[in-house]
């Protein structure tokens, strides 16, 4: 099979992802794999079946599946292990920059201990750092399902630990849960020098990117896609640069938007947004970083500039050191211009 020439293209650009639950890349052969290490009983009896059962239709059907494949990590290892695996992956995509979501709560509520879960993804960024070249970092998410008090009490948790994670997200339910319901967490977290951001704008209103802006002040929008309904907001996203962490199949998996070719990642690009791709849940919806690249490109028509503005983006976006943005606009430029 041929491929596009500008998917050859995509395909080499040097990137950074940024909207990715590291949760959401473990794949089912790893899901058996580590039922089977820890004991655990799964209630599908295959791969197969359990990967039959990747058919959503809005994020709540999601999420239950999401949160019953997680229950099979346990120790340490686990944790490291899932990471890793997807590391590599994201190597073969030509990421060299990563932050990674983890949701602690998923696992707390289990009886996991918070120690167990950040020492794992730590040990996993800081290989990928040495054995692969990759820039790794975590941000620690609040489930908005939760209490603005649990989130509290994992902040708590959280705090021996505040040199292994750079900031703190929002994620799980959206509708129902607006951001302001953490405005009190979100503060606390900023005080402790903590980078913010917040799903917002996923399947909620754009009234939710508007508190997530203004009340919990979060420095990018992950998802953000119905932004486009409110030309005030649009405006503002503009104006102040504030990236939108968009994720493309995840948005189709999850039934946002009825297919590729009605998604609005290239308006977006058109209007100046500083819109970025990402996998989401790579192995809930069917393809990693690259491939988030190609299928919008083959659906929307992208050419060589938006690709490059993607990668851009990525860049500008993420919350490397200015000394690093740098670096990564060299490599950008180098591998635009060979
Ligand atoms: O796309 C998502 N939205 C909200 N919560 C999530 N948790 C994992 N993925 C998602
Ligand atoms: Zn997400």
């Amino acid at each position: 099979m041929s491929t596009h020439p500008l998917d050859d293209f995509a395909h080499g650009l040097p990137k950074a992802e940024l909207h990715i639950h590291i949760e959401g890349s473990l794949e089912p052969e790893l899901i058996f794999a580590l039922g089977q290490r820890n004991q655990i009983e799964l209630p599908y009896p295959d791969v197969e079946s359990l990967r039959a059962a990747y058919a959503f239709t809005n994020l709540q059907s999601f999420l239950d599946i999401y949160y019953a494949g997680a229950s099979v990590l346990i120790t340490e290892q686990d944790f490291f292990d899932m990471a890793w695996a997807y590391f590599l992956r994201a190597k073969a995509d030509n990421v060299i920059h990563a932050e990674l979501f983890f949701d602690p709560q998923t696992h707390t509520e289990r009886g996991i201990g918070f120690d167990t879960v950040i020492n794992g993804l730590t040990r996993a960024c800081q290989q990928a750092r040495e054995q692969l070249g990759i820039r790794a970092e975590l941000i620690m998410c609040f489930l908005r399902h939760l209490s603005e008090e649990e989130a509290f009490e994992t902040l708590e948790q959280a705090k021996p630990h505040l040199g292994k994670f750079i900031g703190i997200g929002l994620d799980s339910s959206e509708v129902g849960h607006p951001p302001e319901k953490f405005a009190r967490v979100f503060a606390e977290a900023r005080k402790l020098g903590l980078r913010v951001v917040a799903h917002a704008g996923e399947e909620g209103p754009p009234e939710y990117i508007w508190s997530a802006l203004d009340v919990l002040k979060v420095e990018r929008i992950d998802h953000g896609v119905q932004s486009l309904k409110d030309q005030k907001l649009v405006e503002r996203l503009v104006k102040e640069r504030i990236p939108l962490t968009v994720c493309p199949l995840s948005n189709i998996k999850l039934c946002v938007f009825p297919d590729l070719g009605q998604h609005n990642l290239k308006q977006m690009l058109d209007l100046g947004i500083v819109a970025t791709v990402n996998s989401d849940d790579p192995a809930y919806f069917g393809g990693y970083m690259n491939q988030n690249f190609h299928q919008p490109r083959a659906a929307l028509d992208l050419d060589r500039e938006h690709l490059k503005q993607l990668a851009a983006n990525s860049f500008e976006a993420s919350f490397a050191t200015p000394e690093e943005k740098r670096a990564y606009g060299d490599r950008l430029e180098a591998y635009c211009a060979g």
